[in-house]
């Protein structure tokens, strides 16, 4: 596999002065649930702050006024809820209308109850052609729509990002032998997430295996990341992610470059925060505060 590693970081395209929203593209996150609205605004203000025309967020009708109630920046969807206040899977129908009115799609952060919506997540990865980042529960979901109901091998028709951290990753692989090197040495965990993106014959899977220097491959190149620090251990480090990464997709880079980029601009960030902060008390909000800071430093050096 080639390493991308040491190439020059993708660069996003410069404004030019008559620019509008819809040149950046169109986002929707989809997730939340109750108790875990602030996962879903965390990836929806990582999005905007990262560059996204316009940023939607789906979430159960129980959270909407919660969500809206974080940011104003973002719109609010609401869509129908299950018991206990997790998205109900048949949302599905209403979401495939709109699946090419945004560019991107993401969805996972703090999604809850993988077991209810288990058939929403493995039918939007296995049946849609959109772009898709899917993180956290969404990736709980397609672990578990495949191990209950899948009988043809997984061949996402559309790109996709998946971002686990090895938690996540073993449940996606199935717990073996895989899943034991995504927490070895770098070599073992190139060669896991690796294997596991080539798994998809068709070439549309980017992994993004997060951590201590996150590696993220395609099957045919990948590449390590070197930013960020302990401070970023710390609930919702992965939900800004999640909202950066289907920012960079939104404004046309492929998925390898929005991954390597985003990971990049992400630890950039929670570097900053920390000399801001110090890693004990930084928290993902303040990720998200330090995002301007990152991208300009970026631009600055690009
Ligand atoms: N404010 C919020 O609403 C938050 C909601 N969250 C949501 O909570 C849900 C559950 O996510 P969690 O990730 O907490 O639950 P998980 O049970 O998937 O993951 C937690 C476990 O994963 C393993 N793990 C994680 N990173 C690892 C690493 N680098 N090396 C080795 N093992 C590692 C550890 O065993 C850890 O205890 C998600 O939907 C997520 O989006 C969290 O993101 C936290 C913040
Ligand atoms: N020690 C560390 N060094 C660098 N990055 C880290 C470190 N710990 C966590 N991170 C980053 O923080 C994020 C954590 O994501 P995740 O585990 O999904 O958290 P959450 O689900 O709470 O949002 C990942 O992007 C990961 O790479
Ligand atoms: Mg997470």
């Amino acid at each position: 596999m080639h390493d991308a590693s040491d190439e020059p970081l993708p660069t996003l395209p410069p404004r030019r002065p008559e620019s509008h929203k819809g040149d950046f593209g169109r986002a929707m996150i989809v997730g939340g649930s109750r108790g875990m609205a602030g996962a879903v605004a965390m990836a929806g203000m990582a999005c905007l702050r990262s560059g996204a025309g316009l940023a939607t967020l789906g979430v159960p009708r129980c959270i909407g006024p919660v969500v809206a109630g974080f940011c104003p920046a973002y719109m609010v969807r609401e869509l129908v809820d299950d018991d206990p206040g997790v998205l109900y899977w048949a949302n599905l129908f209403d979401l495939a209308p709109l699946e090419h009115d945004f560019d991107v799609w993401a969805l996972g952060p703090g999604l809850g109850e993988p077991e209810q919506t288990a058939e929403l997540s493995g039918r939007m990865n296995r049946e849609w052609n959109a772009p898709l980042v899917i993180d956290a529960d969404g990736l709980n979901g397609v672990a578990s729509y495949e191990e209950r109901y899948a009988s043809e091998p997984l061949i996402p028709p559309g790109p996709r990002v998946y971002t686990p951290h090895p938690g996540e990753f073993g449940r996606l692989v199935g717990h073996d032998a895989l899943a034991e090197k995504a927490v070895g040495a770098d070599a073992d965990r190139v060669e896991a997430a690796g294997e596991f993106a080539s798994r998809d014959p068709g070439g549309n899977t980017v992994i993004v295996l997060k951590g201590h220097r996150t590696v993220i491959s395609d099957g045919r190149q990948y590449a390590i990341n070197t930013t960020g620090n302990p401070g970023m251990a710390t609930g919702g480090s992965g939900d800004v992610l999640t909202g950066v990464i289907t920012a960079l997709i939104a404004q046309g880079l492929t998925t390898f470059d929005a991954a390597r980029l985003g990971a990049h601009v992400h630890g950039l960030a929670g570097d900053l925060a920390c000399d801001r902060l110090g890693a004990v008390s930084m928290t993902a909000v303040d990720l998200i505060d330090s995002l301007p800071q990152a991208f300009v430093q970026l631009s600055a050096a690009g």
